[in-house]
């Protein structure tokens, strides 16, 4: 049946092919919102403070955001009201204005070790700088300029988007703990030399990734087409730019999910007795 990891259970979590099988199932997620948030143009207003400035009116935060700021970090104070940043599976990308959740704590075993790596800033930027402008390109949707209606839908799907792809990169940690814990000796060496690119090839598994971007390709054209239209007609009406998704992959979700676990192995020892 296809279930989420399940954080209660160390060993499960922590099993390299449950873990593989969560990345595949984000890979939907993400091409299913990508695929929503291409029906609307690019809109570089919403992630411009300067052209479209929203005041804000926590003190947390600059004095004027952008849209997609605004909505973001309102989103995330509203769901750490109801846990989701207790969670070891999820990372905030405005942790300064999460709030006391409003439901009993849930106690997660450790699974992890504690560490405090969060690239989302890498990660908002790029899906502004490279994602976007990519996906949105072929498809008659660059700014059009004249019209600020769908501000606020757009910006509702990079909410999705985001967190998404913040998911998807931040499993790198359950992969690396696992990768870890199979091949303690060589990673201790690794990391007590700070050789953060023996660690990186350490991670690495070609074969792996190259099938993760053919599924993502299959998938981009197979989600992207309407079932019920001819072949022909299909191909003139993709939903989706499918080599900007394969691109965001290859060119994004792999390198930074790999840096987070290169990241999390550097802090792997603190604290503990290979320190
Ligand atoms: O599956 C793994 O072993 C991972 O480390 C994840 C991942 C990926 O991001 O898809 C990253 C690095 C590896 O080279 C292969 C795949």
């Amino acid at each position: 049946m296809d279930t989420a990891l399940d954080l209660s259970n160390p060993e499960g979590a922590l099993d390299l092919d449950n873990i593989r099988f969560q990345l595949i199932r984000l890979e939907d997620t993400i091409t299913f919102h990508l695929i929503e948030r291409v029906q609307f143009p690019l809109n570089a207003a919403i992630y411009d403070p300067d052209k479209l400035p929203i005041p804000s009116y926590n003190l947390a935060l600059p004095p004027n955001l952008s849209l997609a700021d605004y909505m973001l970090s309102e989103t995330e104070r509203l769901h750490s009201l109801v846990r989701r940043y207790d969670a070891p599976d999820e990372h905030p990308f405005f942790p300064q204005v999460l709030q006391r959740p409003i439901m009993q704590p849930i106690k997660y075993p450790t699974i992890l070790h504690p560490n405090n790596v969060n690239v989302n800033s890498t990660i908002k930027d790029k899906y502004i700088t490279e994602i976007l402008p990519e996906a949105c390109r072929d498809f008659g949707r660059t700014d059009r300029g004249e019209t600020k209606e769908n501000y606020g839908s757009a910006a509702c799907c990079d909410i999705a988007c985001l967190q998404a792809l913040s998911r998807r990169i931040h499993f790198g940690k359950f992969v690396a703990e696992s990768k870890f814990r199979k091949e303690t000796e060589r990673f201790v060496k690794l990391i007590k030399a700070v050789d953060r690119q023996g660690i990186d090839e350490a991670i690495t598994n070609a074969a792996v990734e190259k099938k993760v971007l053919e599924r993502l390709r299959l998938k981009a054209k197979t989600y992207g087409t309407d079932p019920s239209l001819s072949a022909a007609v299909n191909d003139r009406k993709e939903k989706i730019n499918i080599e900007a998704v394969v691109k965001m992959y290859a060119q994004v979700v792999i390198p930074l999910t790999k840096v987070v676990e290169v990241e999390y192995l550097i802090q792997r020892l603190k604290g503990t007795e290979w320190e």
